[in-house]
């Protein structure tokens, strides 16, 4: 990876914003001092273009400059600085959404003075050029890979500075904490042999640290989702179940034993938690070269599962190897798994046994309470207010936890009656963790980190 892509701030950089593909438009963006000039120049309307204040859009023609072909009709976003995304002069393109067009309007680009932006540079560029924090800047990425309504409103939220709001509030708290330490540590004359820290108000900061640290397990589910499978012998109705949940005729179903060979992924919204489903090969002991492929197949998802939906077909009962598979999965604990009794709507179905879901695939009874126990068995322990940012971040949940584990430390120094200059440490300590939380203070390794995981183009 570019390690000094800081260094690299006066280039000229242009990146597809869009993805490549047919669309009705597609955007190019470009950023840099001059870029407005040199987009200007290769238009048929280089004057008009490189006088057309910021905040306007002009319809230009985009040409090659060495043969005079028309590349595209095309419109013009021109921004001055320091008012664009970048804070630099920036120009957009609308070009026509056609995949060699864009590639050939790229290629202009990049022989005429720009080069390949490195994926999260102009959220980058905009953090340098002090834009936006950089819990907001991580928020753009949120925003872009949220999968559920509830995770985009969430990753909204930190793009309006709502985890910027909170942790600047903490931290000025804590610098007031230690302009009083300063004021002690400068006339020591006056000192009362009490060192004025109010612990209370400290003990309150470090539950407030701690809270939205851990908002991290919310935040981490809504954005990155869980991965359920459904299990069970052949026949127990899984693919029936499948497309219950679904909503579709997506696997297909029948009477035949051993009707789903190899799983069938799709995806779910479960009350805003990203959800992507399996429906797997029944499982059964087989000579079947085949099915003996689907079995193993069938394994590593379940495996890989957050949480196994495991069906019994209750009209034919639990299986005698089937209550040796469930008590072992039951007493190691993984994967988690929710018994489900299957066809409950069959006169000839049992009773269920303790603790199974009683559901029909067919006429969907039972739904209701299953779909409850899903999400409730999801759904991490912390439950947070709704008012009340999540973050999404391990690099700030980690940074938060420093800050507390900090405070911690200063607790025990007013209790142990340490010197104040050492306390005063662990205070400053803090400050600084909270500090790199916004990006206040920090370098170029961990702008790296965090812009790496970024898109091309954003
Ligand atoms: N065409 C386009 N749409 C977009 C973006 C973009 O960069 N370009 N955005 C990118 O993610 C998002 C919107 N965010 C933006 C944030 C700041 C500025 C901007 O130009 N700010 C200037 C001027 C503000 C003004 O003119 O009112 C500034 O802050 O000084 C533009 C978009 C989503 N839609
Ligand atoms: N009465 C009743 N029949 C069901 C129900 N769910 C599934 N079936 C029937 O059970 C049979 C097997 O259903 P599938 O969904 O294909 O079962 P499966 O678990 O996917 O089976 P394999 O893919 O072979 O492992 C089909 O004939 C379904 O119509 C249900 O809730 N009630
Ligand atoms: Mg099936």
């Amino acid at each position: 990876m570019n390690s000094n892509i800081i260094s690299q701030e006066n280039d000229l950089i242009a990146a597809l914003a869009t993805p490549l593909g047919s669309s009705a438009l597609a955007v190019i963006r470009t950023s840099g001092p001059g870029c407005i000039e040199a987009v200007a120049a290769l238009t048929d309307r280089p004057a008009s273009l490189a006088r057309c204040p910021g905040g306007r859009l002009r319809r230009a023609q985009l040409r090659d400059p060495e043969t005079g072909r028309v590349l595209d009709d095309l419109m013009v976003g021109v921004f001055r600085a320091p008012r664009s995304y970048t804070g630099e002069d920036a120009v957009e393109l609308f070009c026509h959404g056609s995949v060699p067009g864009v590639q050939e309007i790229l290629a202009l680009l990049f022989r005429s003075g720009f080069r390949r932006a490195e994926p999260g540079e102009f959220t980058l560029r905009a953090f340098l050029a002090g834009k936006v924090d950089l819990t907001r800047a991580e928020a753009v990425q949120e925003i872009v890979s949220a999968r559920t309504a509830r995770g985009h409103g969430l990753a909204l939220g930190r793009l309006g500075g709502s985890v910027e709001a909170e942790v600047n509030r903490f931290k000025d708290e804590l610098v007031q904490i230690m302009a009083g330490i300063a004021l002690q540590l400068d006339y020591p004359e006056e000192e009362t042999g009490q060192i004025p820290l109010d612990r209370q108000a400290l003990r309150h900061i470090r539950e407030g640290l701690l809270q939205l640290a851990a908002s991290y397990s919310a935040g981490k589910l809504y954005q990155e989702g869980v991965v359920i499978a459904l299990a069970g012998r052949t026949n127990a109705g899984k693919s029936s179940l499948f497309n219950a949940l679904l909503k579709e005729d997506r696997a297909i179903v029948s009477d035949i034993p051993g009707t789903t060979r190899d799983y069938i992924e799709s995806s779910l919204d479960f009350g805003g938690i990203p959800v992507r489903i399996f429906d797997t090969a029944g499982l059964r002991e087989t000579g079947e070269i085949l099915e003996g492929e689907g079995i193993r197949r069938t394994g590593q998802v379940l495996e890989a599962a957050d949480l196994v939906l495991y069906l019994v077909d209750g009209v034919r009962g639990l299986a005698e190897e089937e209550e040796d598979r469930l008590d072992r999965a039951k007493a190691s604990g993984s994967p988690p798994f929710i018994p489900v009794w299957n066809k409950a709507d069959d006169r000839a179905c049992l009773p269920p046994p303790e603790g199974f879901f009683p559901v029909s695939a067919r006429t969907l009874q039972g739904m209701e309470p299953l779909l409850e126990e899903v999400v409730r068995r999801v759904t991490p322990e912390h439950r947070c207010q709704e008012e009340s940012p999540v973050i999404d971040s391990l690099r700030q949940r980690d940074l938060l936890e420093r800050a507390a584990a900090a405070l911690q430390e200063v607790d025990r120094g007013i209790q142990e009656e340490m010197p104040v200059d050492a306390i005063s440490l662990d205070v400053q300590e803090a400050i600084h963790a909270l500090g790199e939380i916004t990006g206040e203070v920090t370098s170029a390794d961990i702008l790296d980190a965090v812009f790496q995981q970024f898109c091309v183009g954003k």
